[in-house]
């Protein structure tokens, strides 16, 4: 079964409740969703591995050391996983960037997905699927479907707010997906969103409420 991590520091929890206020705008949003991604980059990657080599400070010659590993994708659910590619390309800034669309039919809740390109060469990479919600898990199980079906074997998901339902999904469909979350949160509502949640994250993104 994947592995469940959450960033549990204070100033997460900080940053968290102000995305929570619903009186926070969006240029303020979309600042802080940056800023924690930032930290989820460096947490998923905490497993990467690096090589030494030789190298000269200004005072004497040292070892230092390069990330090794395999090359990374970033692959952002759209719309609301735009938000945190900035984030992630300021970590990792040589990673190739693919996209994936999908909403979610607002009666079915069920992820419809309108567009898919990714790199070329995506089934050599690792890679990071990232979308700020997890909510019934449809649209994060669906992204990554159709990411292996391209032949991704090395996958992890990141989002910034998640439901217990929407791990459960991922984890029974995808036990091979580890998750790396900012905050876990109590439940989902009838209408499937997270509760207490910070409503649409799309809308509050791009600002289109
Ligand atoms: O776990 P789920 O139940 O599938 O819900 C989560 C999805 O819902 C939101 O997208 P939305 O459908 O609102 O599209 P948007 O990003 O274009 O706003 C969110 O960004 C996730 O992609
Ligand atoms: O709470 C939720 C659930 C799904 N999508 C969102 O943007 N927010
Ligand atoms: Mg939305």
């Amino acid at each position: 079964m994947g592995k469940v991590t959450v960033l549990d520091h204070p100033v997460i929890k900080h940053k968290i409740s102000i995305l929570r206020d619903k009186n926070t705008g969006s240029n303020e949003f979309r600042s802080i969703i940056r800023e924690i991604t930032i930290l989820l980059a460096y947490e998923a990657s905490k497993d990467f591995t690096v090589e030494e080599y030789d190298l000269n400070t200004p005072i004497c010659a040292t070892k230092g050391y390069r990330l090794s590993g395999k090359k990374l994708g970033i692959i952002p659910i759209l719309r609301a996983g735009l938000g945190m590619v900035d984030g992630l390309i300021e970590v990792f800034p040589a990673a190739r960037i693919g996209h994936i669309g999908m909403y979610r039919d607002e009666e079915s809740l069920k992820p419809v997905e309108y567009y898919l390109k990714i790199p070329k060469d995506s089934n050599k990479r690792d890679m990071l699927v990232i979308d700020p919600m997890l909510a019934t898990g449809g649209s994060a199980c669906d992204a990554i479907q159709r990411l292996k079906e391209k032949g991704c074997t090395s996958l992890k998901l990141l989002n910034i707010i998640a439901a217990p339902e929407g791990i459960k999904k991922v984890q029974k469909e995808h036990p091979d997906v580890d998750i790396y979350i900012a905050q876990l949160d109590e439940k989902l509502n009838k209408d499937g969103y997270i509760v207490p949640g910070l409503g649409d994250a799309g809308d509050r993104l791009f600002g289109t409420k």
